[in-house]
């Protein structure tokens, strides 16, 4: 029986639409305003999601709505509104400055159509709307690169879900590749190598060289998620890339939410015992983060430097994220251009005249048939 269709598809193809490859990178998601109001159903799909919190799920949904957003939207509000900009929160204005700035870059490194989006996880622009979007726009090929260099089930495994759910729905899906991880790519590295660099030229240089990550509770590590592992390897890569040992630039893990045992060991605890221990300056990096957001402006460079001072430190010198910088886009590019290798729009051979050409041919055949019937 006919009725309403099944799947999204595009009307009217035809054999000469253009194809194009499209970038979609993917970053979490931020609230619309550093409000409660705004944060509240931002959290709300934000801890929804069954691969942030593994727990049995009608009770998780009854401890959320029932306690947690009463409580935490304002708590976190106070926090947002400590670090919004005039253009809004700063990991959406960072995401935005990345995805044009990789656009323009691509642009002159590829020889074919390859576009860039950028969809968020959480809140808008959403990742289905993004690629029905793209579709429209006849992209057939998509990369999928979620703005983690480290994997984890919790933040990776939850974009490609979005990804899933969203192709699932299409009729003719687009050719789908995803980056899963890029820890340990050499650029990256180089990049973040370099931006200590500076940071030490411009600044002067801390004792100690903190790396903290993003935490996770310890149980999804036993479970096989392989996050904790990766964190360690771009820690262990950066040392390496700087002539540091692992006492001049241990790790720590922060961010945590809840009361169960996250990765160890914990940054705001090892901030306090190195103030306590009578260090004065310490520099600290986030290479977990590809742009600054409410977990590295307020959590490391404000909190963090609070409890450095009240135990006795002076300095807690924040190092930025790559963020739109030269060095980052580079990374991203050399990232982009192994994974599309292969397709037509990223081959040296492609040829734009030819394409047009070829497409005006069959724009040509389809009006003489069309004549014909
Ligand atoms: C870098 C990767 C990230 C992982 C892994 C991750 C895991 C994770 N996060 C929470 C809970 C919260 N995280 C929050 C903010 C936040 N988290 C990441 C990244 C990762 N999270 C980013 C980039 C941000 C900043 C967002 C912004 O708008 O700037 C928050 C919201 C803020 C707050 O209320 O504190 C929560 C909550 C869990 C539970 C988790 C793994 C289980
Ligand atoms: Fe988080
Ligand atoms: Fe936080």
């Amino acid at each position: 029986m006919p009725g309403t269709p099944n799947y999204t598809g595009l009307a009217g193809h035809s054999h000469d639409t253009p194809s194009q490859a499209a970038v979609l990178l993917v970053n979490l998601g931020t609230p619309d305003a550093p409000t409660a109001a705004a944060v509240r159903p931002y959290l709300a799909q934000f801890l929804g999601d069954p691969r942030v919190i593994e727990y049995p799920r009608l009770l998780w949904l009854a401890i959320l709505h029932g306690v947690i957003l009463r409580v935490r939207p304002k708590r976190s509000a106070h926090a947002y509104a400590r670090i919004w900009t005039a253009d809004g929160s700063p990991l959406r204005v960072g995401s935005e400055a990345l995805a044009t700035a990789l656009q323009a870059e691509l642009a002159s490194r590829v020889a074919g159509p390859v576009r860039v989006a950028l969809a968020m996880r959480y809140g808008k622009p959403d990742v289905a709307s993004t690629i029905a979007a793209l579709q429209r726009e006849g992209v057939r090929r998509l990369l999928v690169l979620p703005l983690y260099p480290q994997y984890s089930a919790t933040s990776t495994g939850s974009v490609f879900d979005a990804v899933a759910d969203t192709v699932k729905g299409l009729r003719w899906p687009p050719e789908l590749r995803q980056v899963n991880d890029y820890h340990g790519e050499a650029s990256y590295i180089a990049a973040l190598a370099d931006s200590v660099r500076a940071h030490w030229a411009a600044n002067g240089r801390g004792e100690k060289l903190l790396m903290s990550f993003h935490g996770i509770p310890e149980r999804y590590l036993r479970a096989g998620d392989p996050y904790f592992c990766q964190c360690h390897a771009t820690a262990r890569l950066l040392r390496e890339a700087l002539g540091l040992s692992e006492d001049e630039a241990p790790i720590s893990f922060q961010s945590r939410v809840g009361r169960e045992r996250w990765l160890h060991p914990y940054t705001d605890e090892t901030v306090k015992v190195f103030g306590g221990r009578g260090i004065k300056r310490i520099d600290v990096i986030s290479p977990g983060f590809a742009v600054d957001c409410l977990e590295t402006l307020e959590e490391i460079a404000m909190q963090n430097a609070d409890f450095f001072r009240e135990a006795g430190g002076d300095t807690l010198s924040y190092i930025p994220c790559l963020n739109a910088t030269p060095a980052h886009v580079q990374a991203l590019t050399d990232l982009v251009l192994r994974h599309g290798q292969g397709w037509p729009e990223f081959s040296p051979d492609y040829d734009g005249a030819a394409a047009a050409a070829h497409l005006a041919a069959a724009r040509e055949r389809a009006r003489r048939i069309d004549g014909d019937a």
